[in-house]
């Protein structure tokens, strides 16, 4: 997060005016759906349709999404952050681009800066601190981090809310609310996919990081969960300094983890810091349960004396004591095998909606299972690991809650920078102690211990000898038999029926986009006195909803045929 070149964003202007806004995000949101639409239509790629130029057209999409949301401002660029752990929502090319959104919005002004202090703190920046540095240290969407001093003579940071941000979550919140009920409407989109409940949980988020409070109470129990562990450090809260837009931090710089040649001319050891910030996150996962949800790369630092420094608490995840023993439950059964075991953990854990048939979610946990555990323990990749987790839950009734997918972007984050550090770096290595622990302590009962120890030996002896695979595909088939997973072909007319009114339904949400679109766009020209070339989107816009009655009575006709 750096400070850079200033451009005039329309959404960080005074006079931006709601219905504008409003404007701003539905055409993305159709120029959106219009891409999602074309994307199927072979007609739209000059020379036909390939797999290789649909790929290019995900990509350039996926790319434009993300320059849009960074035009649209500080709501949709968190957005897009919290999207891009969302990989059962999208497919990769969208997650891959969303991961790399980065804050780049122009920093706000000093005076800007000193009236929020005062609003909030009651007094001037001069009676509340000895020297403030006026050009911030980093700028981000939602805020900005200002170098000062108190007058007691202690160093410190002053992060402040961007201005007008309330105001804009507001409108924005509201209009996305419009958007979400438009996609759980929606005969395609809304089936298995709980629209709603994600903006809930994103507004949920989206408010806690705005408040500055909430976000000291966190560095204030992170602090106090880390108090056994000197290599681990946490700026303090200066409560007096602090208010919901203004948080004072005590002063700690460091070397961000990212930045290699630096950590290595500073002297300190790659190696060990790839495993130190390992264990960290084992620590807060797997004994406290509350953890970093946003640990990108700049948010975690080291100190001169080789300690891990952690910015930024605005977005933790809470592990609750109950959730733990579950996800233990899941471990045990991929530890085992048994995806019954599995896909029934998960849904305790309210990651999987029970459905009548779970048939197919259970050949995928299985295949899943069979393909990451016959590896040797120590060549499985986390973000392997998590990539598999995300191909079964893409297209599945998955509901990965925000925790989930929370603790699976901690650690595939975590992997990329261990490895980034130390070459040789294995996250499981780290883990395996940790696992070890939990099995032996606690909840686990010795059984579920013993049967890991045993499936590690098996792994063992099946790498060493691959003469065993055969015999083990034999009765992996046979049980297939047993579980009665063939799938038999049936072609009947009244499934070709309901094909059929299917794909006029989907035909219908076409030309509703289609009207939609064109209405809103000669809406538009009229409004900025283009009255003529309005009337073309008109006349398309009338053409394209004749259309749809026409569709709509037709499928009216074969509802009624016998
Ligand atoms: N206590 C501190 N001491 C020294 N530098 C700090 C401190 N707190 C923050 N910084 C610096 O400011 C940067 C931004 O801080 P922080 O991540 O808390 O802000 P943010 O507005 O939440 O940013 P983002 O949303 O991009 O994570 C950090 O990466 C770090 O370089």
């Amino acid at each position: 997060m750096k400070p850079h070149r200033p451009k005039a964003y329309r959404w960080s202007r005074e006079n931006y005016s709601k219905q504008r806004r409003y404007i701003d995000i539905w055409s993305f949101v159709l120029k959106l759906l219009a891409a999602r639409w074309l994307y199927n239509k072979s007609w739209s790629y000059q020379g036909g349709m390939t797999d290789a130029k649909k790929a290019t057209r995900r990509k350039a999409l996926a790319s434009w999404i993300r320059e849009t949301l960074l035009d649209l401002g500080p709501t949709f660029i968190k957005l897009g952050q919290l999207f891009s752990t969302r990989a059962d929502l999208f497919s990769v090319e969208f997650v891959e681009e969303l991961s790399k959104l980065q804050d780049r919005v122009p920093a706000f002004s000093y005076e800007q800066v000193a009236a929020i202090i005062e609003r909030d703190l009651g007094k001037s920046i001069e009676e509340l601190y000895r020297s403030f540095d006026p050009i911030p240290l980093a700028a981000a969407s939602l805020g900005q981090v200002h170098r000062s001093q108190l007058h007691s003579g202690e160093e410190v940071v002053v992060k402040v809310q961007r201005p007008g941000l309330r105001k804009l979550f507001e409108i924005d919140l509201q209009i996305l609310k419009g958007i979400a009920r438009y996609f759980q409407g929606h005969p395609e989109w809304g089936k298995g996919r709980d629209w709603l409940g994600i903006y809930e949980e994103c507004c949920k988020i989206l408010w806690q990081e705005i408040d500055y409070l909430n976000e000291g109470r966190n560095a204030d129990t992170f602090r106090r969960n880390f108090r056994g562990h000197d290599w681990v450090q946490v700026p303090r809260v200066y409560w007096r300094y602090t208010s919901p837009r203004v948080l004072t931090l005590e002063y700690l710089p460091g070397i961000k983890i990212s930045h290699y040649e630096a950590l290595e001319a500073a002297g300190l050891d790659r190696g060990r810091l790839a495993n130190l910030g390992a264990e960290a996150y084992l620590h807060q996962l797997l004994d406290n349960g509350f953890f970093h949800a946003d640990p990108h790369p700049g948010n975690i630092a080291v100190s001169p004396d080789g300690n891990l420094i952690f910015y930024d608490f605005g977005m933790m995840g809470q592990i609750q004591p109950v959730t733990r023993e579950r996800l233990l439950d899941t471990f045990f059964g991929i530890a085992q095998k048994d995806a019954d075991r599995v896909v029934r953990s998960l849904i305790d854990l309210g990651a999987l909606a029970p459905a009548n048939d779970m048939g197919p979610v259970r050949r995928s946990v299985q295949f899943m299972l069979d393909n990451f555990m016959d590896k040797p323990f120590e060549e499985q990749s986390i973000s392997a690991i998590s990539d598999d987790l995300y191909e079964v839950a893409y297209g599945q009734p998955f509901r990965f809650p925000a925790t989930f997918t929370f603790v699976m972007r901690a650690f595939s984050t975590l992997e990329g920078v261990g490895k980034g550090l130390d070459p040789e770096f294995n996250f499981m290595e780290v883990a395996r102690p940790f696992a070890m622990q939990l099995m032996t302590n606690g909840n686990s009962s010795s059984e579920a211990a013993g049967s890991i120890i045993n499936e590690l030996s098996r792994q063992a002896v099946q790498v060493g000898n691959t003469a065993f695979g055969l015999p083990r595909r034999i009765e992996d088939t046979l049980d297939k038999l047993e579980r009665g997973d063939i799938r038999v072909r049936v072609r009947s007319t009244e499934t070709d029926r309901v094909l059929r009114r299917i794909s006029g339904v989907n035909l219908g949400t076409n030309y509703t986009l289609l009207t939609c679109a064109f209405t809103l766009s000669a809406t538009i020209l009229f409004v900025s006195n283009f009255a003529w070339v309005a009337v073309i989107p008109a006349i398309a816009a009338s053409l394209s909803g004749i259309a749809l009655i026409r569709l709509m009575m037709k499928l009216d006709r074969y509802d009624r045929m016998p």
